[in-house]
């Protein structure tokens, strides 16, 4: 009996729960068109799509004058950080501490882990939001009603470090990438406590940073026969307090703004960083977390690699006391541990910040 397109590269291995992979799915002869459980449907008549308005450009932050500038440049830095995180929950960071190579040497190792063979991936396949490492394909392929062209690989790298054993450089380079922006995302949440009128080590204090949760999320958009059909990833916000999100030189990614989709331009030369939505409980909605997709495309494989920080899976994670007033600014979001909501999240289809509500009062 023929394969059918469905089966290609369903490998059972250890009883776990196996998939097929989007990549598995592209190498298929038969590949010509969708398969009808990819089909996705936008309320496209309704959408703007559009590249960022020269009048309202997307923020750029200076992390060197964040971390070495005069005390005035420091403070015009801070002050440009609370702007972006209030008015886009998003910014794209230059000047940053981690090397082109440390970046494009994980890019690579991370492109070796998908072309390795399906039964050495599916080693790590399925099971728990709260297993250390995932090896995965759509979002939630036991919830999601229509399956998204993306596969992905989750690794918890703090406070426990984690890798995987092949391919052989990965663990390498995942040690170095993970270590650099841990202490990025530390720095810019040193800044954005500030910029919030708290104590500069407020945010790393009370959400326990030493303890702290860190995943890096890979993502793999191989090219889909009809991409203005499918979608890599339907609109969500993040876990956690930021997420720094490299890519591999192709487009793909689209942000919610004043409620047109605008495109993110493909440059490889900087970071771009997400407010998450523990950052806008912290802030008590001052700050706002960015809902955002992944479209697709047919010439290029896009990889995109996020890191999330967040606080540990014990914090109590509520908006912060200081900023509080009875009268004028009540608190409007319930306290919740960082492990309910990521199972809580896990639960629910993605879609917008359909969790975030949860915690709203
Ligand atoms: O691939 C992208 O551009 C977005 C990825 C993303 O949203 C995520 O991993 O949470
Ligand atoms: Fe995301």
């Amino acid at each position: 009996m023929a394969t059918t397109a469905s089966e290609v590269g369903k490998v059972q291995s250890n009883n776990r729960k196996s998939f097929t992979s989007v990549k598995a799915l592209t190498e298929s002869p038969e590949l010509t068109s969708l398969p009808p459980s990819y089909t996705y449907t936008t309320n496209s008549d309704d959408e703007i799509v559009a590249d960022p308005d020269e009048d309202d450009p997307i923020p750029v932050i200076d992390y060197s004058l964040l971390v070495a500038g005069t005390p005035d440049q420091r403070a015009k830095t801070i002050q440009d950080l609370g702007k972006a995180c209030e008015e886009w929950g998003f910014f794209m960071l230059i000047n940053y501490s981690v090397s082109k190579s440390i970046m494009e040497k994980m890019v690579d190792e991370v492109f070796a882990f998908f072309n390795l063979r399906e039964e050495e991936k599916q080693e790590y396949a399925g099971k728990d939001v709260m297993d250390p490492i995932r090896y995965g394909t759509s979002s939630n392929v036991s919830m999601d009603k229509v399956l998204f062209w993306r596969d992905f690989l989750k690794i918890v790298v703090h406070p426990e470090f984690h890798s995987p054993d092949k391919p052989p450089g990965f663990r390498e380079a995942l040690t170095e990438y993970s270590r650099r922006s841990w202490k990025l995302g530390k720095d810019l949440l040193k800044g954005i406590s500030e910029s919030l009128g708290l104590e500069v080590n407020y945010i790393e204090d009370t959400m326990n940073l030493d303890s702290g949760f860190q995943m890096i999320a890979a993502n793999l958009y191989p090219p889909c026969p009809q991409p203005e059909l499918a979608m890599g990833i339907p609109p969500h916000s993040d876990h956690g307090l930021l997420n720094l999100l490299m890519q591999n030189g192709v487009s793909g990614l689209q942000l919610l703004h004043n409620g047109k989709w605008i495109n993110v331009s493909s440059t490889s030369s900087c970071l771009l960083v997400f407010v998450s939505d523990h950052l806008e409980v912290v802030s008590n909605g001052k700050y706002k977390s960015v809902v955002h997709r992944a479209v697709v495309s047919n010439k290029a494989t896009r990889i995109s690699l996020a890191v999330v920080i967040a606080p540990s899976l014990e914090t109590v994670v509520e908006p912060a006391k200081e900023l509080l007033d009875n009268q004028s600014n009540p608190a409007a979001y319930i306290g919740m541990k960082h492990r309910d909501y990521m199972q809580l999240q896990s639960s629910n289809r993605l879609n917008g910040k359909s969790v975030l509500d949860k915690v709203k009062i």
